[in-house]
């Protein structure tokens, strides 16, 4: 935690929707004139494709069927702590892009599956802004949840989650849905034990439910809209929470236990905007008076 350099921290699984949250930040902080640095957490894979793919087999040869981009070992998690921790004492730090594909390719002239050289952040920012798969990771080696001062969980109920991935990662990655379901059967254990316990870290959860039939979502035609779902959004700690305002300014919004409220699909962006426009101003305004 930091007064002076405070950092966002918005974790999800691939295909979550944390890229998409990040626009509603982006506006946040452009209306707020809060200057932010984002890193992606695909920045601190380990290894890029070609190596991750030889590690893959190695470790399958050798009975390992658990290892998958989701797993802590296949992750720079102290290099993530560090940047953390160098940003939240000096506003300084660090990152790279992993190319995904070939539009991102044409952006940074390196190949897809490859990184970036690392770039140093801009000296004059408000804050940093993270998003990824372990943004609120805490096990005996690092505990990135402690120095992050506002953790959001981004976590679509399962069957929406692998909509979501099996068709952004059809439409923009060139994945097949065998490609992408056996990524997803291969991440299952690390899913389990790396990714959901921080969602207990997490001060925040926007849970998308869709309320549409998603029995089978591996032959799903099309992502659940926003008019086709609902967000369940639960407050950690709910002291401080103006419920009254939120349901009284969300339409169709109310409250499904003391901490939690649901709110229709179409109204998650304004919902963003009206929980956590004051919770960033509140941390900026500190940073300044630190
Ligand atoms: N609220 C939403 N309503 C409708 N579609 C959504 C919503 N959020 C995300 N999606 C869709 O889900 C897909 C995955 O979203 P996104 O790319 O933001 O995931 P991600 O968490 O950033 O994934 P990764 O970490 O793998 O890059 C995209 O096609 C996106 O348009
Ligand atoms: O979204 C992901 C993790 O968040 C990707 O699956 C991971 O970055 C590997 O990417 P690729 O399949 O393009 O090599």
């Amino acid at each position: 935690m930091s007064k002076k350099h405070p950092i966002i921290s918005v974790t999800g699984s691939s295909g979550a929707g944390t890229s998409t949250v990040k626009h509603t930040f982006d506006q946040i902080f452009r209306r707020e004139g809060v200057k932010a640095v984002s890193i992606e957490g695909d920045a601190f894979h380990r290894f890029n494709r070609a190596d991750m793919k030889a590690e893959l087999d190695r470790r399958y040869a050798a009975g390992d069927a658990t290892f998958s981009h989701f797993s802590y070992e296949a992750n720079e998690l102290k290099e993530l702590e560090r940047v953390f921790r160098d940003y939240g004492e000096t506003g300084r730090g660090r990152t790279r892009t992993y190319v995904h594909d070939d539009a991102e390719a044409a952006r940074t002239g390196v190949a897809p599956g490859n990184f970036t050289d690392w770039r140093d952040f801009d000296s004059d920012s408000h804050l940093l802004f993270y998003e990824g798969l372990h943004g609120a990771v805490v096990n005996s080696e690092v505990n990135i949840a402690a120095l992050a001062d506002l953790k959001i969980g981004v976590v679509p109920v399962i069957n929406l989650e692998w909509i979501q991935k099996i068709h952004r990662d059809r439409a923009t990655r060139g994945y097949t849905t065998e490609a992408v379901t056996d990524v997803i059967l291969r991440r299952m254990h690390a899913y389990v034990h790396c990714i959901v316990p921080q969602f207990s870290q997490t001060d925040i959860n926007f849970q998308r439910v869709p309320v549409v039939d998603t029995s089978n979502p591996f032959i799903a035609r099309w992502i659940p809209t926003a008019d086709e779902s609902v967000v369940v959004i639960r407050f950690r700690n709910p002291r401080g929470i103006d419920f009254p305002y939120l349901t009284s300014m969300i339409h169709g919004s109310w409250m499904s236990r003391a901490n939690s409220i649901v709110v229709p699909g179409n109204k998650l962006d304004l919902a963003m905007q009206l929980i956590l426009t004051p919770l960033i101003e509140r941390l900026v305004r500190e940073s300044k008076v630190a």
